[in-house]
Formats: C-alpha cells, structure tokens, sequence
C-alpha cells in the first residue's frame, strides 16, 4: 500500500493512455487476419497484449481504448484533466504514434465527430462563460514545428519561421516574437481558429512539398482568471499537440530531405521522452534539446500535467511499429524507486 501510494505520488501527474484504431473498410477487405496480433483484458482497461512470432507482450498503461471506443468516451477520461487548467494547472496532451495510427483522427477528428481539441475548447468555453465576467479565456496561439523550426499558424505567412526566446523581463519566461494571438469570443470564433490552423498547415505542405505527418501541430490555449474581488489572478494552459510520425526511417532507405526530416522527428520525440521520464525521476530535465521541448517547458515542469496517448494501428504489418510505441509509452511511465 505504501509502495503504491509512492509509486502514484511519484508517477504524480504523468498519464499514459493507449488508443486502437479500427481496421478500415479497405483493409479489412485486403487482409483476412487483420486484427489477430492485438487483445484486450476483459478484466483490465489498462492491459493490452500483442503477440509476435508466438510470443506475447503484455502491457500495461493507465487506460486502453479498443477500437470501438468513441470520440466521446475517449474525451470524458480527458475531461477533468482539460478543466484543471482552469485552475492555473499548465496541461499536456499529446498524440504519439507511427503515421496513420490516428493521431489527427483522435486530436483534430473529422466534421460529423470532432477529437480532443474541439471538444477540449468547447469544454473550457463553456466553463468560463459561466464563470463570466471574471474569466477571461484565449487561444494564444498555433503553431508547427517543423525541421525544428517554429511556424505561425494563425499568421499570413506561414513560411516565416519564428524564434523562442527567453522573456527581456528576467522572469525566466520564454516568449515567441511575432506569434499570433487570437482571442475567443464565441464557439463560433473557436471554429474559425481550427479552420485558419488548418488551412495555414494545408497551404505550407502544399508550398514547400512537405507532409503534415513529418511535422508536430500545437495548439496552445491559455486561459486566465480574474477574481474581481481579491482582485488576484490565475493563469493556466493547455496544449493540445499532435506529434509527428514516430516511425523509424531506415537510414539505409532515406536520403536528403527525407533523412533531416526524420533525423529531426527522431530527436525531438526522444527528448521529449527523456524529458518526462527525468521528470519523473527528479533528475535534471534537458528541455533544451529540442524545439518542442523547449517551447513547452513551463508546461512539462514542476506542477503541470501531462497525457501522453499512444496510438497504435491493429494491422499485424505495423506490428513492429506498434511495439516501439508502446515502449516508447512503457519508458514515459516507468518509475525507478
Ligand atoms: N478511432 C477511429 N475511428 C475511425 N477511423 C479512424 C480512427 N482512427 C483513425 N481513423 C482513420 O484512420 C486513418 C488514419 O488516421 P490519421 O490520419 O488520424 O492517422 P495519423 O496518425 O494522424 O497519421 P499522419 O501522421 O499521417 O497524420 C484516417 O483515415 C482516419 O480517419
């Protein structure tokens, strides 16, 4: 019981989730056996196994969503953790996993059934509407990064590529020039946010021949309070990221473009996983060693909160993929006592 309560205190404030998306239409109609490599535990949500050349792996995360589950189900786990920004907690919530996974399936979603960030956002609106008029609520910015170079999503260029630098005021802060900031007014304004965001990536794809799944999509949304009658304030955040595509590249196969691509991806996902896990250990943070990273540093230190969703495909050809996710997954959540 001790040992257990260590291991939550320790574990604290870092949450791994697993997402399986569903074999498509067209899959289902190429291969017999599609979703044989994975099973669930009937018993235990938070219990996947995967078998790979008769041998099975199990394991264990803080929640496993099936292939059925809905975006709904998915976003009433992430409810609480998305209002707790509400009360000064900064919020992470990332989408891990190998290209076509799902990421953008679970973070964006599609029109008749939005993901996390629609619903995270009408979610935090409606909080503070009824907090009104003491709540002033935000989207501050959206931004990709891509290369490890940062890019405005809600400007007029999108090629410009910005800089993070360390606020003049000697609060320790970190601040992006030139970033845009877009105030939210209505769900209506929400909505316009997600289209510009969208387009914006859409169009630099198209322009500098480039895939969205080679880049990490943020939303940042800050949201302060003003309680008129202490006349204190509190500020929270929350970033909603889809991350780029976690496969491995041969080195072998890539060459170029391709290979500064994934060289690029390669590092920033790893420092990102060094991060949360010395975070868990209370050892020293490197945030420095990526763009990621270091934009989201104040939210991945001290008292914030973070969820990292695996998404992992069911085909047994991404099998391999599937396993390097999950560990990936396992090492975040590991605690060495
Ligand atoms: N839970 C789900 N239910 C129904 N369809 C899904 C689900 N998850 C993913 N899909 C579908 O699977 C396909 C791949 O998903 P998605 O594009 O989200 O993957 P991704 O990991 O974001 O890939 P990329 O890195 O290329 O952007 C899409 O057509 C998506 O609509």
């Amino acid at each position: 019981e001790k040992c257990h309560n260590e291991l939550v205190r320790l574990r604290g404030n870092i949450r791994v989730f697993c997402r399986v998306r569903p074999v498509s239409q067209e899959e289902e109609q190429d291969c017999v056996d599609a979703s044989s490599a994975l099973s669930f535990d009937s018993d235990d949500d938070a219990v996947l196994y995967l078998s790979s050349k008769g041998r099975v792996m199990r394991f264990e995360l803080d929640k496993v969503f099936p292939p059925p589950a809905t975006q709904e189900e998915v976003f009433q786990e992430l409810q609480s953790l998305v209002t707790s920004c509400i009360d000064g907690f900064n919020v992470c919530i990332f989408a891990y996993g190998q290209t076509g996974s799902g990421k953008t399936y679970t973070m964006e979603g599609v029109a008749h059934d939005p993901g996390i960030n629609q619903r995270a956002l009408r979610l935090l609106f409606s909080e503070v509407t009824e907090k009104a008029p003491d709540w002033e609520f935000s989207i501050s910015v959206s931004v990709e990064i891509y290369n490890e170079s940062l890019r405005n999503l809600l400007g007029d260029s999108v090629s410009e590529k910005l800089d993070i630098r360390l606020s003049p005021d000697g609060s320790g802060r970190l601040y992006v020039p030139g970033l845009t900031q877009v105030g939210v007014q209505s769900p209506e304004d929400i909505q316009r946010v997600f289209e510009l965001g969208h387009m914006n990536r859409a169009t630099a794809c198209t322009n500098l021949n480039e895939h969205s799944s080679r880049s990490h999509a943020l939303l940042i949304v800050s949201v302060s309070g003003y309680n008129t009658v202490t006349g204190s304030r509190t500020q929270g955040k929350l970033n909603l990221v889809d991350l780029a595509g976690s496969e491995r590249i041969s080195r072998s196969g890539a060459e170029g473009s391709r290979l500064r691509e994934a060289q690029c991806i390669n590092k920033s996902l790893s420092a990102l996983g060094d991060v949360i896990n010395a975070r868990c250990r209370h050892a020293h943070v490197p945030f420095r060693n990526s763009r990621l990273t270091y934009l989201l540093q104040d939210s991945l230190s001290g008292d914030s909160k973070t969820l990292m969703m695996v998404q992992v495909s069911p085909l047994p050809a991404n099998l391999s993929e599937s396993i390097s996710s999950l560990k990936f997954a396992q090492r975040v959540r590991s605690v060495e006592l």
